[in-house]
């Protein structure tokens, strides 16, 4: 395919590069760490609704839901890259994906600090 029928719009391309993306999160849900943030993400939403949240409250942990599998699916497709270019030990790919993991703990700490600013007062009602 050549750069000029990448630039016209067709439908059926469309089609595929779903299909691709929805492989993509297919393949991602094989991941333990994906497993992992699936059941903590119901868990959540679970407490989300027993807490009746507000719809900006809704709208902050679905950013962060979103946000942590978006994150969590980039850092494996990274740790895939650099092992499809290396098996050997390399400084550049410890680097890439040391980085790329340092990503995923950072909005996982924003997640719990927005997490515990949510959910703390209403817990501390019932009390
Ligand atoms: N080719 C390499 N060269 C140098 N260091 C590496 C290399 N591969 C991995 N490492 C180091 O080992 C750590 C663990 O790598 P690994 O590929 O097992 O990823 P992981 O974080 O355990 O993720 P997963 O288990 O989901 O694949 C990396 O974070 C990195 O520090």
């Amino acid at each position: 395919m050549d750069l000029k029928d990448k630039r016209t719009f067709s439908l059926q391309r469309l089609k595929r590069s779903f299909s691709y993306a929805l492989n993509g999160i297919k393949l991602a849900m094989g991941e333990p760490n994906f497993r992992i943030h699936l059941i903590a993400s119901l868990w959540v939403i679970l407490f989300g609704f027993i807490f009746s949240l507000t719809r900006v409250e809704w709208g902050i942990i679905l950013l962060l839901i979103f946000g942590m599998f978006t994150l969590e699916m980039m850092n494996t497709a990274i740790e895939r890259t650099v092992d499809m270019v290396t098996k050997e030990f390399h400084p550049l790919a410890k680097m890439a994906k040391d980085i790329a993991a340092g990503a995923v703990l950072l909005f996982a700490i924003l997640s719990v600090i927005l997490g515990m600013l949510i959910f703390i007062p209403k817990v501390m009602m019932y009390f």
